[in-house]
């Protein structure tokens, strides 16, 4: 990844948007990297033998970066802190059975903490054994700071989980595993529901205390940041606007929208979605001065700066996690998303241990004229007869008839269908839909894939049990029509700008507002997170009314996060804007904001 820039899309679409080290920072790759490492453990040290701990996120690939070291530090022994005190993976395997469940993709989420995973008379005696080290020594693996001792120099060998999660679909087994040919959708389900949650509560703790960064999603060398280097980089991240890392991933109803304007790889067959503000899974790119990259996993800014990210009521509700998601959902030349519904509050939490649901709503970009959006259960379905004609189908017996049971609607461009957990809805084909919703995602039960198999060529899992404890049968017609459609309110006009609210519906937690403009828009995030996509116009660019951060430059389709701490700024004509009128959508989290209780993320 690091200073390899693509060319960016047809509409100036940034692929690889990055955010600065603080000045002065140093970015060391490959030989340098250790070398650095070595010279600040030696001084550490001083009379002793430098010892380095390598705390590894799950992932890691720990032979490579066993390699490196050999290769690159040949006077170190290598001590695998997994090896010596990991536990077994059969007395792991059980501990976590109630997590992984037997299903292909839900589980339980975990609370599990790392010393769990590892027995305590093992970390203790290697702990004595490097106290009496005679030769310079390296502890790598997962949980390696257990060990830490305070002639050490602590290193996060870090990864972001889309990288990750393209590493379990190449054959990478789980961590300590052996399952390198196992469904992705298991592998996934046991780093989603375990690994990730148990490895992000551990490395939260070492924030503070690490004096190096390591960026292990190159397969051929490493990159290096100080410990300060990355906390002031957390710290500066807060006080602008900024972008994730977007990453793209094809589908069985993928289309060709992403691929042709933001300029994908032309070989893909499609592109389904693109994953655009979902800091869970996605990367940032740090940035020195010199111009060298680096990436990250996005979910350290929020683990590391949750208050001044989030804003205090955000992080009072949501703890430190990024409650918005902006994703994009491709049918266009492609086919219909499964027939599906999200779980109620109430069940999400029963069921998986999930603090709140995934609430969603489409904003339509593009489409075609014979575009529909699935939505809500047509008025005098009989709950019995549709569930009965969903399993016959899934059974292969005949095809389910969504428009029978189903409402359409038509779409048109710039159309917000609100999508609140229990409403049965699916994308149809010839849409560009930007999707503004909770952050949760793989909550999803199926109820009709429309006879097809996934790009594995089995059929992708289908839920019916779950999705009938959750279908909400009184969003009929009528319900939907009236609550869910067109929801779009003008709240101001004044002179060339107007601004609307466009959704979300009251049961969802998210305030959406939309600002059409031919100059400028004033914001104010009013101490809460704003998450903003533009949706109409070729460039605008955000900036600081007191000059707090350099002016910010957005493209059409961009998604862009203004932290909390920003406080007032203004989106205005982009300086190589050639579009008459712009448009953005912006997204934050009702009742968070300070001061006008009732207008969360209102203009000033
Ligand atoms: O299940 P499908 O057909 O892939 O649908 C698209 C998926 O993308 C999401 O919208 C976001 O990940 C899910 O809600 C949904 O499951």
């Amino acid at each position: 990844m690091a200073n390899k820039i693509p060319a960016p899309g047809r509409n100036g679409y940034d692929k690889l948007p990055s955010i600065s080290l603080p000045a002065g920072s140093e970015m060391w790759t490959g030989i340098t990297a250790w070398a650095e490492i070595d010279r600040m453990a030696a001084l550490r040290a001083g009379i002793e033998p430098p010892l380095v701990i390598i705390d590894c996120y799950p992932g890691v690939d720990l032979s490579a970066l066993t390699g490196e070291i050999t290769a690159n530090l040949p006077d170190y022994d290598v001590v695998d802190m997994e090896q010596s005190a990991a536990l077994p993976i059969a007395g792991i395997d059980a501990m976590i059975a109630r997590n992984l469940t037997d299903d292909r993709v839900f589980g339980l989420m975990s609370h599990a903490t790392i010393d769990e995973f590892f027995n305590p008379e093992r970390i203790a005696d290697l702990g004595r054994q490097l106290m009496l080290r005679q030769a310079p020594t390296v502890v790598i693996g997962w949980g390696a700071a257990q060990v830490r001792t305070s002639d050490a120099v602590v290193v996060l060998a870090d990864m972001p989980r889309w990288e990750i999660q393209r590493r379990l679909r190449a054959g990478a087994p789980n961590w300590r595993c052996t399952n390198f040919d196992e469904d992705i959708l298991r592998k996934y389900k046991r780093g989603f529901f375990v690994e990730w949650r148990v490895a992000d509560r551990h490395k939260r703790t070492i924030f503070d205390q690490i004096d190096f960064l390591l960026d292990t999603t190159s397969t051929t060398t490493v990159n290096v940041v100080t410990g300060d280097a990355f906390r002031g980089a957390m710290k500066l991240a807060t006080q602008g606007p900024f972008r994730v890392v977007p990453f793209f991933d094809p589908g069985v109803w993928g289309g060709q929208w992403m691929k042709d304007r933001l300029e994908l790889d032309p070989t893909q067959e499609n592109y389904a979605w693109g994953f655009d503000c979902v800091p869970e899974e996605n990367s940032l790119l740090l940035q020195a001065n010199d111009g060298k990259r680096m990436e990250i996993p996005a979910i350290d800014l929020v683990l590391a700066q949750p208050r001044e990210l989030l804003g205090e009521k955000t992080f009072a509700r949501f703890g430190a996690e990024f409650p918005i998601r902006f994703d994009f959902l491709d049918t266009m030349g492609g086919g219909e998303l499964s027939l599906q519904v999200h779980p109620l509050t109430d069940y999400i939490q029963d069921t998986f241990g999930m603090n709140y649901t995934q609430d969603e709503s489409y904003y339509i970009l593009d489409c075609d004229d014979d575009a529909v959006v699935y939505l809500g259960v047509k008025t005098g379905v009989d709950p019995h007869q549709m569930v009965a004609a969903l399993h016959e189908a899934t059974d292969g017996q005949h095809p389910f008839p969504a428009e029978e049971y189903i409402n359409t609607f038509p779409v048109k461009k710039h159309d917000h269908f609100l999508i609140p957990a229990g409403t049965v809805h699916c994308s149809g084909a010839n849409s560009m839909v930007l999707e503004i919703s909770a952050t949760p995602f793989i909550f999803t039960f199926k109820l009709w894939d429309w006879g097809r198999v996934g790009t594995d060529g089995i059929p992708r899992p289908i839920n019916i049990e779950h999705g009938e404890r959750n279908i909400q049968w009184d969003r009929n017609t009528e319900w939907v029509s009236d609550n869910l459609v067109g929801q779009v309110e003008v709240l101001s006009e004044v002179a060339d700008l107007r601004e609307e609210r466009t959704g979300l519906h009251e049961l969802e937690f998210i305030e959406v507002r939309r600002h059409w403009f031919a100059t400028e828009a004033r914001h104010d995030t009013r101490g809460t997170v704003n998450v903003l996509n533009l949706v109409e116009g070729d460039e605008v660019e955000i900036v600081s009314p007191s000059g707090v951060f350099s002016p910010f430059v957005v493209h059409y389709a961009e998604t862009v996060i203004v932290p909390a701490a920003v406080g007032p700024y203004v989106v205005r004509r982009g300086p190589h804007a050639t579009s008459a009128k712009f448009a953005t959508v912006k997204a934050s989290v009702r009742g968070t904001s300070f001061g006008d209780e009732d207008s969360a993320s209102a203009s000033v």
